[in-house]
């Protein structure tokens, strides 16, 4: 089964004026991970599509969706998955990979169906693409790692970076993973914008009751979205994305835009938040 969910943009003089509610309708991304289910989130930022599929022992196909109005959704797209769950494999262009859990695999445009099976929970991430670049598994240890942040701060961190142009080709699709040292709790701070690009995260490997305040909005204008595992929220380009859980998480970056330049951020200092 295949839900497919429109996120239209909303413009920062906008989002300000939203309560809680209308905040989380807007940028939150929940739901997205269902047993038997591909359900994913179509935003209007850089078409970017963010979803789930949970084939919970059987198999689901990914292949028509009415939202791209191409035959295939890959036709004239990239994908970046990432399996959350136990093992699984992901079928695409004839091949099977077997996905570990923290896995990734890219498949290049015009990769045709893609089937999802086995135990996985398989995080999905889609930009437009205008050509195709090679389908590329990347397992944990062939991720470029980033060690951020100190135990002071509360924010000592590992940045995983896999679908980057430091490990592999891809046409604007970035993505990896970022994960909390024990007693450490905050990501991306100080916080940063990056107008060229947006972004979405996913927040996962948390406890069922734990939660990640996620700090949203205009450095001028900050909101939060209370975020539970395995919820996800769309960050548009003129916002911080930032959080502090409680309890140890991992968190899913993606982005698409103009560059695939990780360091270009606009860093946000603590004291100029509001
Ligand atoms: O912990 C961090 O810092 C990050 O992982 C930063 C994100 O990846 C990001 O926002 C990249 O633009
Ligand atoms: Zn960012």
């Amino acid at each position: 089964m295949l839900t497919v969910h429109t996120l239209h943009a909303v413009h920062q003089s906008q989002a300000k004026t939203f309560d809680t509610a209308t905040l989380r309708e807007n940028f939150l991304i929940d739901g997205a991970f269902r047993s038997g289910e591909i359900r994913l989130t179509y935003t209007h930022y850089d078409r970017f599509v963010v979803g789930g599929a949970v084939p919970d022992g059987g198999s689901l196909t990914l292949d028509t969706v009415a939202e791209s109005g191409t035959d295939s959704f890959l036709d004239r797209r990239e994908m970046g998955i990432v399996n959350i769950g136990e093992t699984g494999t992901v079928e695409a262009g004839g091949t099977s990979y077997t996905l570990e859990r923290g896995d990734v695999l890219y498949l290049g445009m015009g990769s045709g169906a893609v089937t999802f099976a086995g135990q996985g929970r398989f995080y999905i991430t889609s930009a437009p693409a205008h050509r195709t670049c090679p389908t590329r598994q990347i397992a944990i240890g062939d991720a470029k790692e980033v060690k951020l942040g100190d135990v002071a701060s509360s924010n000592k961190r590992t940045i995983r970076q896999f679908i980057h142009p430091d490990v592999m080709e891809s046409c604007q699709l970035t993505l990896g993973y970022t994960t909390l040292e024990d007693g450490s709790v905050w990501n991306t701070m100080p916080a940063h914008t990056h107008d060229r690009r947006m972004e979405a995260y996913l927040y996962w490997g948390m406890e069922d009751a734990a939660r990640v305040v996620h700090l949203m909005g205009e450095p001028t204008e900050t909101r939060h979205l209370m975020v539970a595992n395995e919820e996800g929220v769309v960050s548009p380009p003129w916002s911080i994305h930032a959080g502090a859980g409680i309890g140890g998480y991992t968190f899913i970056w993606a982005m698409a835009g103009d560059n695939q330049s990780f360091t270009d951020m606009d860093f946000v200092q603590p004291a100029e938040l509001r």
